[in-house]
């Protein structure tokens, strides 16, 4: 189903068609301690740039913590961040997300009292092109921008068969209406690597099955890579290339699915955890 995975320097393993080509991600040495907490430690990871990949590992092992590095919600206490071969040190939230990085949370962040169309175009402002003084004066720049955003907000809605609820206000939808929207408004500010977290939270079978599908077609569409934090088992070993295993904040794992599912150190930490609970 998936391309071979293949290593590069660094111990790294990235798909083969991503081979010769700037990884998107590239995280060396990556790290952030709150209070005495090594939260995240000596995280390494490069992600192929059409590359679906997997950060995976038992709770409270460092994940969200690693999408939050990334995003710069948290600046790191040590490490480096390679976008796209741009070092990101002292990027803000914004300016990370300008360069290419977007990101869904864990826990739904959607503006419920706008529409479904508002809700994505809120998210393309940043890369609007008209000035505040023609947005004020609503001249004819701004006219055509919000022509664009809007075409463009209705294509990207009709990805996921959400153009005819445009007009709806997002608080009224279904929640696995909800989880596709942030992906849609996260696809908006045209990223070159979508981070997922926890995508499948509290999704039925059939939403999960639909997302999986969804998440391939996204990459296919876009040629972008995505990582996705995920707890479903299934959805990861399904269609994750590359999975990142980390335990306690440090990396205890990294390969195919194959690999992973029969490395005895994950299922120790997996188990670990289960005979704790
Ligand atoms: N801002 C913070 N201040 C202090 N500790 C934090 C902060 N953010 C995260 N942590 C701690 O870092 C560790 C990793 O948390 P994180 O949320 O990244 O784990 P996770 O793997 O995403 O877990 P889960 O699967 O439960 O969401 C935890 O011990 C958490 O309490």
């Amino acid at each position: 189903m998936f391309g071979k995975l293949v290593p590069v320097p660094s111990g790294a393993v990235i798909p083969e068609r991503d081979i010769g080509k700037r990884p998107i991600l590239n995280c060396i040495n990556l790290g952030v301690t709150f209070g005495g907490l090594k939260a995240v430690d000596d995280f390494n990871l490069m992600i192929g740039r059409t590359e679906i990949a997997g950060l995976i590992g038992p709770n409270g092992a460092g994940k969200t913590t690693v999408f939050n590095l990334l995003t710069k919600v948290y600046q790191p206490t040590h490490g480096t961040i390679l976008l796209d071969g741009q070092d990101t040190h002292n990027m803000t939230t914004a300016q990370v997300n300008r360069a290419g990085i977007a990101r869904t949370f864990q826990n739904i962040r959607l503006f419920n009292d706008l529409t479904v169309e508002e809700n994505v175009t809120v998210a393309m402002d940043a890369q609007m092109k008209y000035s505040m003084v023609s947005g004020i004066f609503r001249l004819p720049s701004f006219w055509k921008e919000e022509k664009v955003a809007h075409e463009r907000a209705l294509e990207l809605l009709s990805l996921f068969h959400m153009q005819d609820l445009a007009n709806v206000k997002a608080g009224s939808l279904p929640y696995g209406a909800q989880r596709r929207l942030e992906i849609v408004r996260a696809l908006a500010t045209n990223p070159s690597l979508l981070l997922l977290d926890e995508p499948a939270a509290g999704m039925n079978p059939s939403e999960t099955a639909e997302l999986m599908e969804n998440i391939r077609k996204i990459r296919d569409t876009f040629q972008i890579a995505i990582m996705l934090i995920e707890h479903d088992m299934n959805l990861v070993m399904n269609i994750c290339e590359g999975i990142c295993v980390l335990n306690f904040g440090r990396v205890i794992a990294k390969g195919s699915p194959e690999e992973i599912q029969s490395n005895p150190v994950v299922i120790e930490a997996y188990l670990g955890k289960q005979k704790e609970a």
